[in-house]
Formats: structure tokens, C-alpha cells, sequence
């Protein structure tokens, strides 16, 4: 059995979602995954930064009621978060980063998996910012250091579309893809469907986890950009920023937008998606489109996503499933450490007895 030293950067929904789950199932991961994890470090910017080479206790860990710089109070902690420091020297296998999505240059969090990285600690992220505009240089400084850069999170929360994708539909082609790729945006409309004005529906979003620091990320369908970026480049084989997506939110559909569209068996939902030319150079785009009723992606309702991909050998082959929460994107950083072991990073951790 294996126990994976882990460092998390960043100590809010996410994050804390992970504690709750090492808390609860480290158990039946370590007889049914084979691992277990052991937290022996913590950086929050509002919290402050500890340090425990033998382990921070996950349950006391989630179960304390921390107030801003809290960590200071306990043993090897300070009420500044030292991120630099905590990512460089604390003895960690794994560093989990899950701080804010910068849409515009990926900082800080770019630095955070770049410090990991150089100091041989592998990383797994639900970050957009990093993976959007820096996964290929984060992907190099993994390579040269042997060890790996995961993100499934990053797009459709725990839903694997990247790794479903890129493993098990290898060989089908892909030419294209479309979908509803936020889950804060999908939501907002279906409250909006149902009566409820923008803001509150908005501030629904973001008490149930859904939505990014600043939901204007959500709601001008720039977190949909970052994600159409890393679909694009990753799957697509293109070379995208995210300057080069058309991007349009769902801030500007108002209440009769919405019942207009419903008189006529229609529904506003916000897509993103791209799609090889035929000079082999890719296109992407996100904007908001009235979908008829029979449309497969307008049933998609609440925080779920889909996505359909379009393949030379199968067609269409649509994945659907969570695109937001916090145990669900918990989850993504799971099977990203589930990926790590799988490719047998257990020789660098430490083996238990
Ligand atoms: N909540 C969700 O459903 C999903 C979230 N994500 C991404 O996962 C990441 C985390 O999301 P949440 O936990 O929901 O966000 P959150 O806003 O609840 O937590 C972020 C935490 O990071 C801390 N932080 C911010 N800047 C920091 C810095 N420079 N150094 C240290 N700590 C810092 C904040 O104090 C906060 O506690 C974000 O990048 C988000 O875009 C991805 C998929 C789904
Ligand atoms: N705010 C995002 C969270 C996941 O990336 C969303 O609502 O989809």
C-alpha cells in the first residue's frame, strides 16, 4: 500500500471537498484504489500556510471553524499564505492545486504548478487558467522532472471528458466538438425558466458551489473560453488562446428572452465549441443559442454538462454528466491521483508496511 504525501494549494470548495473525502474513504481507497493520502501541507491565501511532515488530521482539518489567517494557530503554521515556500519545500508527492481561475493570465497559479513541477513534486489541478494558457511549457517542466501534470477537473468537473476523449475514443478521429460547458451559466438559465431573475439566480449558483470567485467568469462565457482552449489544444491537436474564441455570455438574455423562446418549444443555453477546417487549422467559439426542444443538448439542465464529440468512425458521441460542485470536482483530483499511481509514481511515494 501506498501513501501519497499531498500538499493543497488553496483551501476552499474544492479543496476542502478533498479533506472531506480523505476524511471519510481514505480507508476504502487504500483497499480499493491501493493508496491512501496524507495532507502535509495547506496554503490559503485568506487562511495562512502550515506545514506537517508527519500529516494534518483531515477531519479536525475540515471540521475546524478557521477564521482569516487561522492556520497560524496551529503547529508549523503561519497566518501567511507562503505558497512559494509550502509547494517548494514541504515534503510533498503531490501538489493540489485548487486557488482561483485567473481567465487572463493564468497567475498565480501558473507559478504555483511551475514550482512543483521544477522541484519534482507531480501536480493535479481543477485550475483552468494554467491549463489554458501555459499546459504546454507546465507539460514540458513535467517531462524533463519525471513527473506528471493532471487536470481532468479542469473541463466538465469529475466528468471525464478529457480522459474519455483522448484514452477511449483514441483512433475515432475527432473533428469537432460542441457543448454546454458551464454549469453556473446552464443553471442560472433553468432558474431563469422557471421565474427567477439573473442576480438571484446567480447568487443560487455561487451558495451551491458552482460558480468561480468572480461569476462573471460564468456568465460572460469566459470560463467557457478557457475550457473550449483546453479541449481544442488537448484533444484537437490546435494551438488556441483564448483571444482567438469568439466570446459571448448569457448576461444579455433577459426574462423574455426566456419565455419567448419557451412559447416557441425552444431554450437558451450557452455553447461552446470547435471544430477543424478543412486547411486543418481549428476554429472555437462560445455564445449562447435558441436550441429546439428535440436538440440533444437541450435537456442538459442544472449544473450538468454535456458535450458532444464529433468522430470520423462513430459519429456523434456525447458524454454528459456533472460540470460543477465541490465533491463532484473533488472527485476530478481523485482520479487524476488515480492516473499518477495507475502510471506507477508509488516508487516515489512511501511505502507503507
Ligand atoms: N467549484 C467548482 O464546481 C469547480 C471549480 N473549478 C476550479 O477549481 C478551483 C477551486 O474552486 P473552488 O474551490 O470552488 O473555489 P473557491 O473560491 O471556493 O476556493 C479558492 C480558494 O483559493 C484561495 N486562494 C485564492 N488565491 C490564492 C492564492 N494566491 N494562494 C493561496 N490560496 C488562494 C481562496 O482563499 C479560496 O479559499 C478554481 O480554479 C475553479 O475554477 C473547476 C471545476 C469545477
Ligand atoms: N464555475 C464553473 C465551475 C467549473 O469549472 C462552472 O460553473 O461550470
Amino acid at each position: 500500500m501506498t501513501i501519497y504525501n499531498i500538499a493543497l494549494i488553496g483551501f476552499g470548495g474544492v479543496n476542502r471537498a478533498l479533506t472531506e473525502l480523505i476524511a471519510a474513504k481514505n480507508q476504502l481507497w487504500e483497499r480499493d484504489l491501493g493508496f491512501r493520502l496524507n495532507i502535509v501541507a495547506v496554503s490559503d491565501l485568506y487562511l495562512g500556510s502550515v506545514i506537517s511532515p508527519n500529516g494534518l488530521d483531515a477531519k479536525t482539518l475540515v471540521d475546524a471553524k478557521f477564521e482569516k489567517g487561522g492556520f497560524g494557530q496551529l503547529s508549523g503554521g503561519s497566518a501567511e499564505a507562503d505558497n512559494e515556500t509550502i509547494i517548494k519545500t514541504a515534503p510533498a508527492d503531490i501538489v493540489v492545486e485548487a486557488t482561483y481561475t485567473n481567465p487572463n493570465d493564468g497567475e498565480p497559479a501558473v507559478s504555483h504548478c511551475r514550482w512543483a513541477l521544477e522541484t519534482g513534486k507531480h501536480v493535479v489541478t481543477t485550475n483552468k487558467g494554467p491549463v489554458a494558457i501555459a499546459a504546454p511549457a507546465l507539460k514540458a517542466f513535467a517531462k524533463t522532472n519525471g513527473v506528471r501534470f493532471e487536470y481532468e477537473g479542469a473541463v466538465m468537473s469529475g466528468t471525464p471528458i478529457i480522459r474519455m476523449a483522448e484514452r477511449t475514443l483514441a483512433g475515432a478521429e475527432l473533428k469537432g466538438f460542441e457543448g454546454i460547458l458551464n454549469g453556473t451559466s446552464n443553471f442560472v438559465l433553468g432558474r431563469m425558466e422557471s421565474g427567477l431573475d439573473f442576480a438571484s439566480a446567480v447568487k443560487e449558483a455561487q451558495k451551491l458551489g458552482y460558480a468561480e470567485a468572480d461569476p462573471t467568469a460564468d456568465v460572460e462565457g469566459f470560463d467557457v473560453r478557457l475550457k473550449v482552449v483546453i479541449l481544442a489544444n488537448e484533444l484537437l491537436g490546435a494551438n488556441l488562446k483564448p483571444e482567438d474564441i469568439s466570446c459571448k455570455g448569457v448576461s444579455g438574455l433577459s426574462l423574455s428572452d426566456i419565455e419567448e423562446a419557451a412559447k416557441a418549444n425552444s431554450r437558451w443555453k450557452l455553447i461552446g465549441a470547435a471544430v477543424r477546417n478543412d486547411d486543418g487549422s481549428v476554429t472555437g467559439s462560445v455564445s449562447p443559442k435558441r436550441l429546439g426542444l428535440d436538440h440533444p443538448l437541450a435537456g442538459v439542465n442544472g449544473a450538468t454538462n454535456a458535450v458532444s464529440l464529433d468522430t470520423e468512425l462513430l459519429g456523434a458521441v456525447t458524454i454528459t454528466g456533472p460540470g460543477a460542485g465541490r465533491i463532484e470536482t473533488a472527485y476530478a483530483l481523485l482520479s487524476d491521483i488515480v492516473a499518477i499511481h495507475s502510471a506507477g509514481a508509488s516508487s516515489t511515494a512511501k511505502e507503507a508496511a
